[in-house]
């Protein structure tokens, strides 16, 4: 279904969230709006068969409708393993686990609504935060990374993608502008572009790149690479060594 949510004025537009209306259109607004959304997912496949380890869980935190999982199901070749997905919006969760249901993979998936914030991780060799931890409070960040590392056995990888901030207004100015030329592109009009901006101030609050780097070192990874980036969507390969 086509994403119209904010193709109307109705005053200013209501913080966003991860609604049943947003959940309905989900698939064509992230396609529309980040730029090699598809291309991630893929990857997220391959790495899925390299670090995914037998005996192990793989970790879809944020997972919304359950494309990163069904890439990581795709893709589990490790034997005894088993997928976690976890997201606290109820409408996202309702329809993630029909689509677990119809997909004929057997790869064990769990789904928990839960706030990832809170859901107990452990004996993980994948963990993906795919454009998820962009909505967790900035204070609460470090925390989360540093309970993902703790999670991880030797070698196991994290998936971060996010959409990043710069610190250069003018670079800042430049990316935003190309991105909205992408939306437009993709068929948003500027009353869409600029109404979703405004619902989603405060809501996603973007990181720079070298936040990520920093907050990651801190949280105990010995290894980090941006493997992804087009415009302001990147994405860092992290492993605990
Ligand atoms: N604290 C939280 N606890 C649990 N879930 C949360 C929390 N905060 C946000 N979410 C959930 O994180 C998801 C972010 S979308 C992920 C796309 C997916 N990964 C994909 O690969 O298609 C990205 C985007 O919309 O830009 C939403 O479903 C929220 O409900
Ligand atoms: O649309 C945008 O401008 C974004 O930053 C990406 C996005 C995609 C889906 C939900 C929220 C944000």
């Amino acid at each position: 279904m086509k994403d119209r949510i904010y193709a109307r004025a109705e005053g200013p537009p209501e913080p966003f969230r991860f609604d049943d209306r947003v959940a309905r259109v989900f698939p064509d607004m992230i396609k529309r709006s980040v730029p090699g959304y598809e291309s991630i997912l893929e990857s997220i496949g391959q790495f899925t068969r390299r670090f995914a380890q037998d005996g192990t869980r793989c970790y879809d935190l944020g997972c919304s409708l359950g494309a990163s999982t069904l890439a990581i199901r795709h893709n589990l070749l490790a034997k005894d393993a088993s997928i976690v997905a976890v997201d606290n919006s109820p409408a996202m969760v309702e329809r993630c686990r029909r689509v677990m249901d119809g997909d004929p993979s057997l790869a064990p998936v769990e789904v928990r609504r839960e706030n990832i914030q809170d859901t107990p991780l452990g004996n993980a060799s994948v963990v993906v935060l795919n454009f998820t931890l962009q909505f967790v409070a900035p204070q609460d960040r470090p925390e989360l990374l540093g309970r993902i590392r703790s999670a991880l056995v030797p070698g196991g990888v994290l998936i971060l993608s996010e959409k990043i901030g710069f610190s250069d207004p003018e670079e800042q100015q430049m990316i935003t502008d190309l991105h909205v030329d992408f939306k437009r592109r993709n068929g948003y009009s500027d009353l869409e572009i600029a109404q979703k901006r405004q619902a989603l101030e405060n809501v996603l609050v973007p990181w720079t790149a070298q936040e990520h780097r920093d907050a990651l070192a801190e949280a105990g990874f010995g290894f980090v690479t941006q493997w992804y980036g087009w415009f302001q969507f990147v994405s860092f390969l992290a492993q605990r060594r």
